[in-house]
C-alpha cells in the first residue's frame, strides 16, 4: 500500500501520527482531547483490501457514549488522489496539513485539531534488531533480540513475538494487540515486562523483558535437581506476582508453569491473551480449555473469577514441587474433568511442610469461597518459610524494593510522556 507520490515528505509510515495496524480498542484509549486525531490501516477483512484511517477524538463531552468518542473515517484513494468526502489531495500528508491549516470539518462538524503522535510503547521496528530464535508461540516464532530505546538510544536484551498478519485471523490480531494492550498497565517484578508493540507494518512485534531460563515447565524439567527451598522460594515469588495482577484486578485465567517465565533466578508471570480486568468472566462453554488447570465451576459451568486463577495457583505448585510434570500424570483429560469434579486431588510431596501443603490444599477446595486469596497465600507463605529459612525475609524485601524503584521509573517516564486516562478500555 502506498501512501502517494509524497516525495518530499517520505511515506506516511514516517509521519509521527501514523499508528499502523492500532486497533479501534487501542485508539479510544490513545487520544484524549476533542480534534485529536491520528492515522492508522483498517484490521483485514477476507476479500477487502486494507485502506489508511483517519480516526479523530470527536463530542466528548456532551456525549456519554464512549462509542461515539471516535470518529472513524475511511481514506478512500481514487485517480491517484485520497479523500474523505469534499477534497482529493495527491497525499495523505497534505490532506492532514490542510485540514490542520483551514479547520475546515472533515465530515460535519468534525476537525482536525492536533496529531497525535506514537506513545512510548509504540516501538519502531528500525530500533529492534532480531537475533534469534526462542521458541514458537500461538501468533509465530519468538525471538530473542535488542530494542534500543528512542530516548538516550540504550539498547537492552528482549525476548520478541512476532506475528505475520498474513498469517492470523482477525480474531488473533485482536488476541495479539489485547495481550499488548492488557501488559501495558503492570509493573512488577514477577510479571514479565512489557517494552511495547512496533505495529506500524508487518510482522507485529510484541517486545517483552528477555526471561534467562525460559518458560518455567521447560526450566523446571531441565532442572530437576532443585531444592525444597527453592520451590517454595518460586511459588512465593509466582504468588506475589499473581497478587498483584488481582490487585488490578485483572483474572489471568491460564496459570500454568508453560504460561510463566524464569530469568534472574525469579519467576514471572507470562502470558496473558486470556486475562480478563474485573473479578469475574463467563467463558464461551463451547471453546477449549485447559482441563488439568481448571476448577470444578470452570470445568463445569466456564465461570472464571479470581478464586479459579487461585486453583491453577495450587495446580501450578503442584508442577514445580514435581519438576514441571504435566499434572494428573497417566489421566486423559475427560477422566481428569471427572475425578475432580468428584473430589480427587492430587498428592503433594511427603517432605513438603505441612503448613504449605494445607494452604494449596485450601487453594483447590471445591468451594471457591473457601479458597484464600492470593493475598492471603502470599502473606501465609512468606509466614510459613520464614521459620524454615529466614533469609525469605530479605527476598521479600528485594522484591518490595524492586517494586518501589519499578514504580519510581514508572512515574517519572509517565510524567515525561502524556499522563495517561484513567479509563480502561471495554472487551479488555
Ligand atoms: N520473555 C521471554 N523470555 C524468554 N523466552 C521467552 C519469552 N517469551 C517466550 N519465550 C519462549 O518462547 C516460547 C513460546 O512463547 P509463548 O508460549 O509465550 O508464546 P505464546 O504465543 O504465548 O504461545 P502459547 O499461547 O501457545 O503459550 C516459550 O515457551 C519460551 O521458551
Amino acid at each position: 500500500m502506498s501512501s502517494g507520490s509524497s516525495l518530499q515528505r517520505g511515506p506516511i509510515e514516517k509521519e509521527s501520527y501514523y499508528h499502523g495496524f492500532l486497533p479501534r480498542e487501542d485508539v479510544k484509549t490513545v487520544l484524549k482531547s476533542n480534534g485529536e486525531f491520528l492515522i492508522r490501516i483498517s484490521e483485514p477483512r477476507k476479500g477487502e483490501p486494507r485502506s489508511f484511517i483517519l480516526s479523530v477524538m470527536h463530542n466528548i463531552p456532551p456525549s456519554v457514549d464512549e462509542e461515539a468518542w471516535v470518529k472513524h473515517f475511511v481514506i478512500k484513494f481514487q485517480d491517484n488522489k485520497f479523500y474523505i468526502e469534499k477534497n482529493a489531495f495527491p497525499t495523505i500528508q497534505e490532506m492532514v496539513d490542510y485540514h490542520l491549516r483551514t479547520k475546515d470539518s472533515v465530515r460535519d462538524d468534525v476537525c482536525l485539531l492536533k496529531s497525535l503522535p506514537r506513545q512510548t510503547w509504540e516501538l519502531d521496528h528500525e530500533n529492534i534488531e532480531i537475533v534469534r530464535k526462542l521458541g514458537e508461540g500461538a501468533f509465530g516464532e519468538v525471538m530473542m533480540g535488542k530494542l534500543k530505546f528512542r530516548k538516550g538510544g540504550k539498547t537492552v536484551n528482549v525476548a520478541i513475538k512476532q506475528a505475520k498478519l498474513s498469517n492470523l485471523t482477525k480474531d488473533q490480531i485482536k488476541e495479539f494487540m489485547g495481550e499488548a494492550r492488557v501488559m501495558r498497565q503492570f509493573n512488577h517484578p514477577h510479571v514479565v515486562r512489557f517494552y511495547g508493540v512496533a505495529a506500524t507494518t508487518e510482522p507485529l512485534y510484541m517486545v517483552m523483558e528477555l526471561a534467562s531460563n525460559g518458560a518455567l515447565d521447560s526450566y523446571l524439567k531441565k532442572n530437576p535437581d532443585l531444592s525444597l527451598d527453592k520451590k517454595n522460594e518460586m511459588i512465593l515469588q509466582a504468588a506475589w506476582g499473581l497478587e498483584y495482577l488481582h490487585g488490578k484486578p485483572v483474572i489471568h485465567r491460564d496459570i500454568a508453569a508453560r504460561n510463566c517465565l524464569y530469568g534472574d533466578n525469579r519467576v514471572k508471570i507470562s502470558d496473558f491473551g486470556l486475562t480478563r480486568h474485573g473479578v469475574s468472566y463467563q467463558a464461551d462453554p463451547n471453546k477449549k480449555a485447559p482441563i488439568r488447570w481448571l476448577a470444578t465451576e470452570v470445568i463445569r459451568q466456564r465461570i472464571f473469577s479470581l478464586k479459579t486463577d487461585v486453583w491453577a495457583y495450587a495446580v501450578m505448585s503442584w508442577e514445580i514441587y514435581n519438576n514441571g510434570v504435566e499434572p494428573y500424570p497417566g489421566m486423559m483429560v475427560a477422566e481428569v474433568a471427572q475425578r475432580v469434579i468428584g473430589g480427587y486431588r492430587m498428592d503433594l510431596p511427603v517432605d513438603l511442610h505441612p503448613e504449605i501443603k494445607n494452604l494449596i490444599g485450601k487453594c483447590w477446595a471445591e468451594n471457591e469461597h473457601e479458597r484464600p486469596s492470593m493475598a492471603d497465600v502470599s502473606s501465609e507463605l512468606q509466614r510459613i518459610t520464614l521459620i524454615q529459612r529466614p533469609d525469605f525475609a530479605s527476598l521479600e524485601a528485594q522484591m518490595k524494593k524492586e517494586l518501589m524503584m519499578m514504580n519510581n521509573s514508572h512515574k517519572s517516564h509517565n510524567r515525561k510522556s502524556k499522563p495517561s486516562k484513567a479509563r480502561m478500555p471495554k472487551g479488555m
